[in-house]
């Protein structure tokens, strides 16, 4: 459905888009990770058909996202990752505008998103707060039942409980068959809502995970601590996958190597060990890491 290749963008030698791929099926949810000024937003904007890209290319539904960017408009619900409003207008007159400008006259799923992100629509826009501003732009995204949702860190500003609104809704559009990319900073909305999830990093695609063999894979982090500070370097030269945490305290990454950490254990002094499944944040995580200290 959402197909990306080669994609290229170069603002300076080292800010833009480079070479980037990746595939988003009909029926999926595709989650776009990566730190602040990374390029998500730079290739939202391409699928949006507002940037040329210098080479490759963005296509959605097998329609090029530039050449043909009033097609693809017409299939996408947007949230942009900042909202411009007009001057003087309540909530309401917004999505009755946005309503207009689609040639779109159904309220109804309109009205039950006002309820369900219990939004008072009848305040005017410039005294909204930013999580209101927010549940505005959702709803002008999802209201004409969009087939292709691109939504640009759509739960920024949002309280926890509406992030958990925000998470129902996505979850029954896809039931509903609909393709979904969206950005976002919170892994655990990623990991509770995506398919897939890519991490981009200074304009490049660095890991693409598929999210189910994750929850299938269980693969598990040890959190060890140690008496003697020596043994944290014993742990760490070992084969197995490791996170220096604190003098005396280090993360282990286990996959079916059990008898080999078991084994390691019994030549250090261990003081406590803990463990639980690994998550996203942790296979993402050092990708934020600037000096990339992690193993
Ligand atoms: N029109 C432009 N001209 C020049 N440089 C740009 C332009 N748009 C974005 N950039 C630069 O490209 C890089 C990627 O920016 P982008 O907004 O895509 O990042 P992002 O991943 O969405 O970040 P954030 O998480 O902070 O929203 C940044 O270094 C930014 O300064």
């Amino acid at each position: 459905m959402i197909i990306v290749k080669q994609l290229t963008k170069r603002f300076t030698p080292e800010k833009g888009l480079f070479d980037l791929n990746f595939e988003v099926k009909k029926g999926e949810v595709f989650g776009y990770i990566g730190p602040n000024g990374a390029g998500k937003s730079t290739t939202i904007r391409h699928l949006m058909g507002f940037m040329k890209p210098d080479e490759g290319s963005s296509t959605i539904n097998d329609l090029d996202c530039w050449a043909k960017s009033a097609e693809v408009q017409k299939m996408i619900g947007y949230l942009p990752g900042e909202i411009v409003f007009l001057e003087g207008m309540n909530g309401l007159d917004f999505l009755i505008l946005m309503q207009k400008m689609r040639r779109h006259k159904m309220t109804q799923k309109r009205d039950e998103l006002i309820e369900r992100f219990q939004l008072d629509v009848k305040t005017p826009i410039r005294k909204m707060s930013k999580g209101m501003k927010q549940k505005v732009g959702i709803i002008a995204a999802f209201m004409h039942d969009p087939e292709v949702l691109i939504l640009d860190e759509p739960t920024s500003g949002l309280d926890p409980l509406m992030q958990r609104v925000f998470i129902d809704l996505i979850l029954e559009e896809k039931q509903k068959n609909k393709t979904i990319l969206m950005s976002s900073h919170s892994f655990q909305e990623i990991e509770r809502t995506c398919d897939s999830a890519g991490i981009i990093k200074d304009g490049r695609l660095v890991a693409l995970e598929d999210i189910h063999s994750l929850r299938t894979v269980q693969r598990r982090i040890f959190e060890v601590k140690v008496k003697n500070e020596i043994d944290i370097d014993t742990i760490h030269q070992s084969n197995l996958q490791t996170e220096i945490m604190g003098k005396k305290t280090i993360h282990v990454t286990v996959q079916g190597n059990d008898q080999e950490f078991i084994q390691l254990l019994s030549r250090c002094e261990v003081e406590h060990v803990d463990t639980r499944p690994q998550d996203l944040e942790d296979i993402f995580m050092h990708y934020y890491d600037r000096r990339e200290v992690a193993k």
